[in-house]
């Protein structure tokens, strides 16, 4: 099986690239710009053809959600009219498509965790731009599932977790909102389900639609902070007190939802798969950064 990834150095694609090394039948193939760029339709479908998918895992995104807001027309050309546009070029060559989206769809208004089947209501541009995309994806391809996952962090790009471990670095104290709650999830954790879910789209035994695919239990930005700082500090790392703020004593251009709780049990039910504790995945992460080649990586 031969799973094409787009988004070469992102923290889905390179988590996927490790996990397929390591599963025996499975081959990962990852492309990105020059040769597909999402915000250039033009280059999409002959990169894609050219890679030869047995399935298409749509992971790459513009995915700066504060630079969104300053930039709606490049981040839908890219979240909505690109992710259409790999769905088409999965369609077109008769495999499925894989495709990564967000809890930011929901207002986060809601009391409890959401499920797949409730009214979405984006507050951000980059919200706005990830629902259009699964729309464009599900209408441009019958054959798709839509994982939507959240507060993302890995041993690769750009993620919280390195930057508290950057901050703790020189910094005694830091400051982080409380009432924002959600689902950190390792990228570790989604390659591996991606795999999973993979094998059954395969087999034909899987059923198209949306998703949610998140850790298991939920966290405030700040209790997240906290325990990647005193699993840092365990293990010889950098450590700082975290203090608890409010989102209006952190102003941001774009707005965030307070709760973007996702419901992963229908992804468990259908897929028989359920992520570790996020405690234990973040712990798994901050070691693997701790560790030699990557913490270089951390402080560069
Ligand atoms: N990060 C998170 O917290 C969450 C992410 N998601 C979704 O999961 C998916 C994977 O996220 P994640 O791995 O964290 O993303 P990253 O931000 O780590 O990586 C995104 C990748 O997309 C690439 N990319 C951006 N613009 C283009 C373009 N025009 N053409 C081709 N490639 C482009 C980037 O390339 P380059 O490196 O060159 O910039 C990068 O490799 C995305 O769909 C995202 O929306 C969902 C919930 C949470
Ligand atoms: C760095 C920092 C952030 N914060 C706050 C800002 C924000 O509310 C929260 C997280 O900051 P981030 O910049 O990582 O948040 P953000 O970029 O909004 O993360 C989101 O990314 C996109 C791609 C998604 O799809 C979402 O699921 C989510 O992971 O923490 C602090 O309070 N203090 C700090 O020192
Ligand atoms: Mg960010």
């Amino acid at each position: 099986m031969r799973l094409v990834v787009t988004g070469r150095d992102g923290q889905v694609a390179a988590s996927l690239l490790e996990a397929g090394q390591a599963a025996a039948g499975v081959e990962v193939i990852a492309i990105g710009r020059p040769q597909l760029d999402l915000a250039r339709p033009d280059t999409v479908i002959e990169a894609i053809a050219a890679a030869k998918p047995d399935i298409v895992v749509s992971a790459a995104a513009y995915t700066a959600v504060d630079q969104a807001e300053d930039e709606p027309d490049l981040a839908f050309a890219v979240n909505a009219v690109g992710a259409g546009k790999v769905a088409q070029a999965a369609a077109e060559l008769g495999v499925p498509i894989i495709h990564l989206s967000t809890d930011y769809v929901f207002d986060g208004t809601a009391p409890g965790a959401y499920v797949e089947t409730d009214a979405t209501a984006p507050r951000s541009v980059y919200g706005a731009s990830k629902l259009a995309g699964e729309q464009a994806v599900a209408s441009a391809n019958p054959r798709h599932l839509i994982l939507r996952t959240a507060w993302v962090y890995s041993p690769f790009g750009k993620n919280f977790v390195k930057t508290m471990l950057r901050l703790a670095a020189d910094r005694d104290e830091i400051a982080v909102v409380a009432d924002q709650w959600g689902n950190p999830t390792s990228a570790l954790d989604i390659a591996d389900a991606i795999l999973h879910a993979a094998a059954q789209l395969h087999e034909g035994a899987a059923t198209s639609g949306i998703y949610h695919l998140a850790g298991t239990g939920e966290a405030n930005w700040s209790g997240f902070a906290r325990h990647i700082l005193d699993t840092s500090r365990v293990l010889g790392g950098p450590w700082a007190r975290v203090r608890d703020i409010a989102t209006m004593d952190y102003p941001t251009k774009a707005r965030r939802p307070a709760n973007s709780r996702l419901s992963s049990a229908k992804f468990t039910d259908v897929f028989g798969w359920r992520a570790p504790d996020w405690r234990q995945s973040t712990e798994a992460v901050v070691h693997r950064l701790l560790d030699g080649e990557t913490k270089q990586a951390l402080t560069a």
